[in-house]
């Protein structure tokens, strides 16, 4: 196959290098503190019994619902206690008998099935024995890792939000545009997208195209963790974000990816600031920022790389012409997926219509040839 871009970055490796260059926070190894259970507990609402009875009846000495101490009732021959799932075993029971097994009939209960000992309860200690494993400090943070934490007793970590601090790039961005000059609807989008993708944002003042204004806003990001701004990346004469960048000292992670739209795309690192430096058109700016800003959010958060992709098919052929991998904005109905005749990566109008973006390599694809797709957020 010809290569029209032999210096374009695959999508995956970009991917690879932003991963590798950010720290994720350090998470702990976890440990059982005690027991778990801690007591053998009643795994189904029912009464607590000795299972050597089998079906005779039994007295029904009271309740214990979890939570309650189940030294209050001791277990004899002839006797049970109600039980609700998650209160602890009283003295003497040895099995659950669940409520759909049993009659009642004054104030004895008969059982219909026959008890086995070990019946619908959770023993001590059959999850974990104090001090044991449960997780590792490799695996990644978790809503569960959360949980587990909080179930051995440690503290669990703040649930802050990762700062995005928002700047749009160009003199033609104005609130009242004259036919030559345009509004911004990058900032906004990039924004909305940030605070979807659960980061907490700041919207800057676009900036000119002047190397000396960009410098101090970037030098200037305010605590921000993550720096998104669109325009200024490619080979204009106005496009200086990536010189600036270089003479700010910044390790350039990869500027230029093979994917169409969005070619021109730069991920750049400034002290502790990481900045994705979008393309100003519209489609190439929200499809990197869908691509790469939740795998940062994911890192920096110390969660796992996530994976948004899905598989769908698509209805209709999809053209492409040179060497890279063309993301074709789609409607959506299940896994059917029906490209949309775009205007190319300036038409937000056809993205504003979209579900999806489907990947097509290059050569194109085929009425329903499987292929994966991102959802649009
Ligand atoms: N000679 C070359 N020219 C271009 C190349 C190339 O490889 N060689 N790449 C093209 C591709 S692909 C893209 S994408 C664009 C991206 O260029 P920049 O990131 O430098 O973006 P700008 O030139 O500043 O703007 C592109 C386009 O987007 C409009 N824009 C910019 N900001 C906003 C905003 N906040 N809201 C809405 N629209 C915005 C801007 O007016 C331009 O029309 O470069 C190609 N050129
Ligand atoms: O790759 Mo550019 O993002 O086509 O328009």
């Amino acid at each position: 196959m010809s290569c029209d871009h032999p210096d374009l970055l695959p999508l995956d490796e970009a991917l690879t290098r932003l991963w590798a260059a950010l720290p994720a926070p350090p998470v702990l190894e976890l440990r059982a503190d005690r027991d778990d259970p801690a007591s053998d507990l009643a795994a189904m609402d029912g009464v607590a019994l000795r299972a050597a009875e089998g079906l005779a009846p039994r007295r029904l000495l009271g309740t214990l619902y979890a939570g309650d101490d189940p030294a209050a009732f001791t277990v004899t021959p002839g006797t049970a206690v109600r039980i609700m799932t998650g209160a602890a075993l009283p003295p003497g029971a040895d099995a659950i008998l669940p409520v759909e097994q049993l009659r009642e009939a004054e104030g004895l209960i008969h059982p219909l099935e026959v008890p086995r000992p070990g019946d619908h309860t959770r023993a001590r200690g059959e999850q974990a024995r104090a001090g044991d494993l449960l997780l590792s400090a490799e695996r990644p943070f978790s809503a569960v890792r959360v949980a587990l934490q909080a179930w051995v007793g440690q503290p669990v970590p703040p649930l802050g939000r990762i700062r995005v601090a928002v700047a749009s790039t160009g003199d033609e961005l104005v609130a009242h545009p004259r036919p030559h000059q345009i509004r911004d609807s990058n900032g906004p989008m990039l924004a909305a997208l940030a605070h979807t993708l659960g980061a907490e944002v700041e919207r800057r003042p676009s900036l000119p195209d002047d190397p000396a204004a960009l410098g101090r806003a970037l030098r200037n990001a305010g605590g921000a963790r993550i720096l998104l701004t669109s325009g200024g990346v490619s080979m204009g004469e106005h496009d200086h974000l990536p010189s600036v960048l270089k003479d700010l000292g910044a390790t350039i992670l990869f500027h230029k990816i093979r994917l169409k739209p969005g070619k021109p795309m730069l991920a750049a690192q400034l002290d502790d600031l990481l900045v994705l430096a979008l393309p100003g058109n519209p489609v190439s700016a929200y499809l990197n920022a869908l691509i790469f800003l939740p795998v940062a959010l994911a890192r920096l958060e110390g969660r796992a790389m996530p994976d948004a992709w899905h598989w769908g098919r698509l209805t209709a052929a999809v053209k492409t012409k040179g060497d890279r991998p063309f993301m074709v904005p789609c409607r959506r109905t299940g896994s059917q997926l029906h490209p949309l005749a775009g205007k190319g990566s300036a038409d937000l109008v056809t993205l504003a219509q979209a579900d999806a973006f489907a990947w097509v390599d290059p050569g194109g694809r085929e009425p329903g040839a499987e292929v994966r797709y991102l959802t649009i957020v």
